[in-house]
């Protein structure tokens, strides 16, 4: 099994400091900085780009970043975030021209490719690229905004994204985003994610550390 990876969303932090939000999360046992794009087209929220993926690695953050772009099209912005310092780059299949090429330019651009499902996107877009695949992102809300509820039918979603992955023989991670609490991360690991985005249940606690540490206690049950 792999090993289970916590990755705040800082889309949850507070954007006036968020140098030493990122500082705090990755010192409280974040092993992932999630990074959420988001363009006003693709989704009905405004965000930030790769100038503040840029400013965060001069800052000094040296965990992985997870860039999930919102976007549509997706194409322009991959070197943009590859040459920002990204780690992976996901994007949603359904906002893009073509799948297999843009993975291709997120590896060529020397980073990590991931697809992204949104609650009622099916999985049919996996097909023919498991090959290509670091990782598989399952929304478990719908995009735009943190601090939603799970969506229950996620956990079938997951069964199905991870028989899909063991058929395949591929190394690739299962990540999960959209209403991640401590209460209820055992039951979605248990369902076959293994990276957890989580923002709201982090950066609005008083307390990162305990929040990671009690999620990591859930982990340890599965
Ligand atoms: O991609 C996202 C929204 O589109 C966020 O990463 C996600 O919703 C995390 O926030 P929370 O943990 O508060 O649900």
């Amino acid at each position: 099994m792999k090993e289970f990876l916590i990755a705040p969303s800082i889309l949850s932090a507070d954007f006036a400091r968020l140098g030493e939000e990122v500082d705090a999360v990755v010192a409280a046992g974040a092993d992932v900085v999630h990074f959420d794009v988001m363009d006003n087209h693709y989704v009905p929220n405004l965000t930030f780009g790769p100038m503040i993926c840029e400013a965060l690695r001069k800052y000094g953050v040296s965990a992985p970043i997870d860039v999930h772009l919102m976007v549509s099209p997706v194409d322009d912005l991959i070197s943009k975030f590859a040459d920002a310092g990204a780690s992976y780059i996901s994007f949603h299949p359904e906002a893009a021209t073509h799948i297999d090429r843009s993975l291709q330019l997120i590896i060529d651009a020397g980073c990590q490719p991931g697809l992204v499902f949104n609650p009622a996107t099916p999985l049919h877009y996996l097909d023919h690229v498991m090959d290509k695949l670091h990782h598989i992102l399952i929304m478990s809300v719908n995009p735009g905004f943190g601090g939603q509820s799970f969506i229950p039918s996620t956990y079938e979603k997951l069964r199905q994204v991870k028989e899909r992955v063991a058929q395949s023989g591929q190394n690739i991670r299962i990540e999960i985003d959209g209403g991640v609490k401590v209460d209820n991360i055992r039951t979605i690991a248990e369902a076959g994610a293994d990276m957890f985005v989580a923002g709201s249940a982090i950066f609005n606690a008083p307390d990162y550390a305990q929040v990671i540490k009690q999620m990591r206690n859930e982990l340890a049950h599965v």
